[in-house]
Order: C-alpha cells, then sequence, then structure tokens
C-alpha cells in the first residue's frame, strides 16, 4: 500500500543544503506495522512528514495505494491526506473550543466520512464515553493521546502515520495507550509506520526499520 523508492530530501544549512535522506527505500503492505527508529536528527520525522504529503521529497517517489505523491500540488496531496492517511503526534494537537465528542469526530467530517456509530464505538474502546462533553484542557495527558487516537481512527484511514505516539505519556499510560492504538490498527485492516525511541514500541510492530546516515536499515 505503500512504496517509498529512493527519497532524498535536503534542508538548507549555513554552509549550503544538508541532506537528511539520501536515498531511503521502503515498503509497507496492507494492515502491516513498522517501526521508525534512529538517533536524533536522523531524519525520523522528516520521513513521515514526506509519506503524510506534508512536505515534499527533493527526488525518489513516494507511491500511496497506487498514487505517486512526489509530482502532486498541495491541493491533491491534502485531498489524499485527508482520505487515505491519519496522523497522531506527540503533541495532541486537539482543538481546545471543542469537546471531546467533537474532537474526536472533526477529521472524519473533513473527509466526509463521519460515523456516528464507528465514533461512538471508538470512543467506548479508548475509554472516553464519560469524558464526551469535557474539554482538551479538562483531560489528562493519557486521555488526551486518547482522544487524538480516535480522532486519526474515526476517518478509517488506510495508512496511519504515528510520531512518538506515547511520548508524552509516562510508562504506565503510555504502554496502555499503545496497546489499544495496535489493536484498534489492527482492527480496522490499517498499516501503522510509527517513529520510536522505545524499544519496547518497535519490538511490538511486525517490522523495523533504522534510519542511519540518510537511508533505511532493516533491523
Ligand atoms: N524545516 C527544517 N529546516 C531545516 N532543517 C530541518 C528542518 N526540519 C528538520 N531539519 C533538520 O533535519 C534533520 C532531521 O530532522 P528530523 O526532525 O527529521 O529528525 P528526527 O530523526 O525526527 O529527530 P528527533 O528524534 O530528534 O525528533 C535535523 O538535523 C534537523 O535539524
Amino acid at each position: 500500500m505503500l512504496n517509498v523508492v529512493d527519497v532524498t530530501k535536503s534542508y538548507p544549512g549555513a554552509d549550503g543544503p544538508v541532506a537528511v535522506l539520501r536515498g531511503v527505500s521502503l515498503t509497507l503492505m496492507a494492515g502491516e506495522t513498522l517501526a521508525l527508529t534512529g538517533e536524533s536528527g536522523s531524519g525520523k520525522s522528516t520521513l513521515l512528514h514526506l509519506v503524510g504529503g506534508l512536505d515534499t521529497a527533493d527526488g525518489g517517489r513516494i507511491v500511496l495505494e497506487g498514487t505517486d505523491l512526489t509530482p502532486l500540488g498541495d491541493g491533491e496531496r491534502a485531498r489524499i491526506r485527508r482520505t487515505l492517511v491519519g496522523v497522531v503526534f506527540q503533541q495532541f494537537n486537539l482543538i481546545p473550543s471543542l469537546n471531546v465528542a467533537a474532537n474526536i469526530s472533526f477529521q472524519a467530517r473533513l473527509a466526509g466520512v463521519s460515523d456516528r456509530d464507528w465514533n461512538a464505538a471508538l470512543a467506548d474502546r479508548l475509554g472516553l464515553t464519560p469524558h464526551l462533553a469535557k474539554y482538551p484542557e479538562q483531560l489528562s495527558g493519557g486521555q488526551q493521546q486518547r482522544v487524538a487516537i480516535g480522532r486519526t481512527l474515526a476517518a478509517r484511514p488506510r495508512l496511519v502515520l504515528a510520531d512518538e505516539p506515547t511520548g508524552n505519556l509516562d510508562e504506565k499510560s503510555g504502554a496502555a495507550v499503545l496497546a489499544l492504538m495496535l489493536d484498534l490498527v489492527a482492527e480496522t485492516g490499517a498499516a501503522l509506520l510509527t517513529v520510536t525511541h522505545s524499544q519496547r514500541l518497535a519490538s511490538r510492530m511486525d517490522r523495523r526499520l533504522l534510519l542511519e546516515d540518510g537511508k533505511a536499515v532493516a533491523r
């Protein structure tokens, strides 16, 4: 469902462009889970942003469900992102003026696929039913992250991209949130590409890739 072929990306530096990705290739099958590890600054978030269509590669191809993202303009990439890809970041990025129920349904409504029963089932599975009328600031970090996961899965994305999804949580709630996310991703048949520093999280994925010297190496 995802094919990343020889992707390169540089950022401008004081002494000219700095190459962050120097020919990264990876594939992800439908329903497969993959952990992306690597030192700080190795380009993990950069790669996730390219796959999510939030930024453009300098070279190579990123093919998502048969569509090559690389030649597309911002509008087309945004449309694909809305309909195929869901993103869970370390910062929860909830909308402060919307309650939990409205935050959960927000992206699905944008994508035109909002389903009340599915939203309710997700809220239930994520332990959020008693909190649906609350606002993000009234929730704990773990609860906010569960809302962020619910919001992403409500739109039934084919690919979930997660960047340190439990990085802001303590070990115990992080593990619980992660277990829930993995269960729900598996149930929806979505593929998951997650950036993590945690070996424990990485060990729960089908495959692991290490970003090193601008390339992806299987682990
Ligand atoms: N918009 C940008 N402009 C310039 N340089 C950038 C930009 N975004 C990232 N970089 C640089 O590219 C490199 C890779 O950054 P990236 O955030 O992808 O790394 P990472 O592996 O996700 O790191 P971390 O684990 O610390 O989050 C870093 O050296 C960073 O400073």
